[in-house]
């Protein structure tokens, strides 16, 4: 469970992020949505403290990020961007197994896991030996959910995570992902500027226009009681 409360960003003059309150239920898939430079990635980046609020507050299954250290938070918490955020000598295999290994899984169940996520991100075998180089742009985006995945974490931000994958590979993999029971117990914070992809992944939809807030609220309120214009040509896709 997520709650965020009166969170502000300034960069500089610019606020980024402006007094955003939202909480996010255990389980549930919330989708940042908004154009370009809205606050989005910002807002995401405080959760797992890649950024430091200015100003507000966040707190994980009620404890505040400030109480915890960035490495251990971002070990509990599966953070996925767009390019896959891998780390250039670390092989598939070696990179979907880092948070395992960290926690002192075994090596067949490291080696089980890793077997399931292939699957289902539809990856073939043979790319575990392979460096993040030698991978395609959207084999790149899913083994950094592999690696976000694989110790099953209660919280995953995503970032634009399937932005390289061409449109069917991209409408698979998203189904695969959220229709089986993957991330049905995961809490889920998305970042998207499709309205497609919202309106099929979410549970509930944070529009945002110029770092703030503009309706929450579950995909169907927001296409049928939207609470302005802005609102109403952002959802008529
Ligand atoms: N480190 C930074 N220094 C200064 N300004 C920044 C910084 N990071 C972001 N901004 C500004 O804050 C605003 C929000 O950026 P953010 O990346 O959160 O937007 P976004 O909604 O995720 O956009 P996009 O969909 O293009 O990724 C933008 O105007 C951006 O230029």
């Amino acid at each position: 469970m997520i709650e965020i409360q009166n969170l502000t960003k300034q960069f500089a003059s610019h606020t980024a992020v402006d007094d955003v309150s939202l909480s996010v239920g255990r389980g549930e898939t919330l989708v940042l949505l908004g154009t370009s430079g809205c606050g989005k990635t910002t807002t995401l980046k405080m959760i797992n403290r890649l950024i430091e609020p200015t100003t507000g507050s966040i707190r994980v299954d009620g404890v505040d990020v400030r109480q915890q250290n960035g490495p251990e938070l971002r070990r509990r918490i599966g953070y996925v961007i767009q390019d896959g955020g891998l780390f250039p000598h670390y092989t598939v295999a070696e990179a979907i197994a880092t948070v395992p290994k960290l926690l002192t899984w075994e090596t067949s169940q490291i080696e089980q896991r890793t077997r399931e996520l292939l699957e289902k991100l539809q990856l073939p075998q043979n790319l575990l030996a392979r460096y993040p180089a030698e991978l395609s742009g959207g084999q790149r985006q899913r083994v950094g959910l592999a690696r976000a995945l694989a110790a099953r974490p209660p919280v995953v931000l995503m970032d634009e995570p399937f932005g390289a994958l061409d449109p069917f590979t991209r409408r698979h993999v998203r189904r695969e992902l959220f229709g089986l029971n993957e991330l049905k117990e995961t809490t889920v914070v998305l970042v998207t500027h499709d309205v497609g992809e919202a309106l099929e992944l979410a549970d509930r939809i944070v529009l945002m226009d110029k770092g703030r807030i503009v309706q929450i609220g579950p995909p169907d309120e927001l296409r049928q009681q939207p609470a302005n214009a802005f609102v109403k040509d952002f959802m008529d896709v």
